[in-house]
């Protein structure tokens, strides 16, 4: 029998956006994008209020230009722009299927989606809607983990979800070390002094100082996002 956790309230789930793509490693396949809707669905059937914050490197990321004459600020704002494209998609695929969304950007783009204040999250949290919130911090040389993190304190979520390729945080890459063991819980400070690589330390250490509770689990699994909704004990918590 699984032990349950403290049911969520409201929640930032962080959606990575190279999953989105499946074994093609580039865009959008439909297949994944109507798993995430479903899951998503059904996450909000329970009444959870939930904030998403999906990740560009399906489309492009800031660092990778560098090698082809990009600089990293322009690759960063491109970046920024593939975290929106992969938001409209989301957010499109889940209004069809009857949930309500809206997208909000951190660079001010109307009409393709709202400049994000807390304010107006929060309103449309609160009603209901489930909100997307697009190009992560807004500025170059983050990333969207850190958008993510960021933006589950200002939305004084319960927990940032990081829904991922991988069940939970391992003592190494479990993608190139089939050696590494899988941590339950783990603190921030342990990642630190053990230099784990599942997130961006800047993220990390946000949610350390912010006290914000952190899930990492393998999104790629349906069922997976409301099983964590449920309490139930999978993936790996980072806490104090
Ligand atoms: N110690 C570790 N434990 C677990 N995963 C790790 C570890 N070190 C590195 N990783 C890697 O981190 C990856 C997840 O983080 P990453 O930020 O790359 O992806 P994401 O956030 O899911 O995607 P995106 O950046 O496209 O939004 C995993 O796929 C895994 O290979
Ligand atoms: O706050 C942010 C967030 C993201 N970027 C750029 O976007 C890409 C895609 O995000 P991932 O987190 O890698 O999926 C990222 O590589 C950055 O280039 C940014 O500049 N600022």
């Amino acid at each position: 029998m699984t032990k349950q956790q403290k049911p969520y309230k409201r929640v930032l789930l962080k959606l990575s956006g190279e999953s989105l793509s499946a074994e093609t490693k580039h865009g959008i396949e439909a297949e994944r994008l109507q798993a995430y809707v479903n899951d998503i669905k059904e996450a909000q059937k329970m009444g959870i209020q939930i904030g998403i914050v999906i990740g560009g490197g399906n489309i492009f990321r800031g660092v990778s230009g560098t090698n082809t004459g990009i600089d990293r600020y322009s690759g960063d704002q491109m970046g920024m722009l593939a975290t929106v494209i992969n938001s409209l998609a989301l957010c499109s695929a889940l209004r069809a299927a009857g949930v309500e969304a809206d997208v909000l950007t951190a660079v001010r783009m109307e009409p393709i989606g709202e400049m994000y204040s807390k304010p107006k999250a929060m309103k449309l949290l609160k009603e209901g809607h489930v909100v997307i919130l697009s190009c992560g911090t807004g500025n170059p040389y983050f990333t969207t983990d850190t958008g993510a993190a960021l933006r589950s304190i200002e939305i004084e979520a319960d927990a940032m979800l990081k829904g991922t390729r991988v069940d939970g945080i391992y003592t190494a890459d479990p993608e190139k070390d089939p050696t590494a063991k899988k941590y339950n819980t783990i603190t921030y400070q342990e990642i630190y002094d053990k230099k784990l690589k599942v997130m961006d330390l800047t993220a990390s250490t946000l949610c350390q100082e912010n006290d914000m509770k952190i899930v990492v689990f393998d999104m790629d699994t349906p069922g997976n996002l409301l099983a964590v909704l449920k309490g139930e004990e999978i993936g790996t918590i980072v806490k104090n």
